[in-house]
């Protein structure tokens, strides 16, 4: 998994997935206490994320809109040694939600170091079918919400010199067919953020942008189906 990293700075860059970069990266002991964010944590990589940040004693915020799964996620973090856990639960098809989440951190911890934006919401993967109002709700999800918590995280991760780490996809920057929509919010992702990272390195901004570029992943959760759909549609077009 490709895995690029850089300081506002000249600095470091880096190669590796995101639950491997977070348990060896360096050591650590480098995350022990340290405040972290992670949006779509109830399930799949998110959560995986979750427990390995516990694991290493950070303070885990932790969100997505499923309550009762939040809930557990929460008391497994405690159980692994998290530093702190607690959830905030709401969709981020609304920004208000997402600025919510990171004021939630701000009156807790009083400031953040690491924001861990992760969430997508439900896409198709077949042919695009002309769903304008579709492609719409889910930049809001994936993209938007993104830049939102990241604006309003901005005060405290230059503050703390943090890290913010989106969690992306081969399909937001190498596109491949039936997946039009979700494809689009990945590259809008990589636009933004490639984008912010140059911007911080020009003003010596000493906060991290990290893009995780994902190949699929079995998290055992995963909608069979539209793998399914997906699969037989490369298979019927490019190979029979
Ligand atoms: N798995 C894979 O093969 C790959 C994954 N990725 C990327 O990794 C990241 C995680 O994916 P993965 O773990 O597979 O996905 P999951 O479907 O397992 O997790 C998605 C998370 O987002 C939350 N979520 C969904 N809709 C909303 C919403 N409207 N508002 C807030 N939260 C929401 C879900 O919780 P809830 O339903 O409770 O809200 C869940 O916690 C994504 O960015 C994805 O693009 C990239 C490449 C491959
Ligand atoms: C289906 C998953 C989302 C859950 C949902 O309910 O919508 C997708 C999340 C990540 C996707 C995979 C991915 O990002 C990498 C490949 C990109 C290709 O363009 C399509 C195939 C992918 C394996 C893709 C498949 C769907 C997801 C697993």
């Amino acid at each position: 998994n490709p895995y690029g990293t850089q300081r506002g700075r000249k600095g470091s860059s880096d190669a590796r997935g995101p639950c491997t970069a977070l348990s060896s990266a360096s050591s650590p002991e480098m995350l022990r206490g340290k405040r972290v964010i992670v949006t779509g944590a109830s399930s799949g990589i998110g959560e995986q994320m979750a427990y390995h940040l516990a694991r290493m004693g950070a303070h885990v915020l932790v969100t997505a809109r499923t309550e009762a799964k939040l809930q557990k996620v929460v008391e497994r973090c405690r159980e692994l040694g998290a530093a702190s856990a607690r959830f905030v639960s709401g969709s981020m098809e609304d920004t208000a939600f997402a600025e919510e989440v990171v004021k939630e951190a701000e009156n807790t911890w009083g400031g953040l170091d690491m924001l861990i934006l992760n969430h997508i919401g439900h896409s198709y993967f077949n042919y695009f079918d002309g769903d304008v109002d579709h492609i719409r709700k889910l930049l809001e999800t994936n993209f938007l919400s993104y830049v939102a918590m990241t604006v309003t995280a901005l005060p405290m991760l230059k503050e703390s010199e943090g890290n913010i780490v989106v969690v992306s996809s081969v399909a937001g920057k190498a596109p491949g067919p039936f997946a039009a929509p979700y494809s689009a919010t990945k590259f809008a992702l990589d636009g933004f953020f490639s984008s912010l990272r140059h911007e911080f390195i020009i003003e010596n901004v000493n906060v991290s942008i990290t893009l995780c570029i994902l190949g699929y992943i079995d998290t055992g959760k995963l909608n069979q189906e539209t793998l399914t759909t997906w699969k037989a549609k490369i298979e019927d077009t490019f190979v029979n």
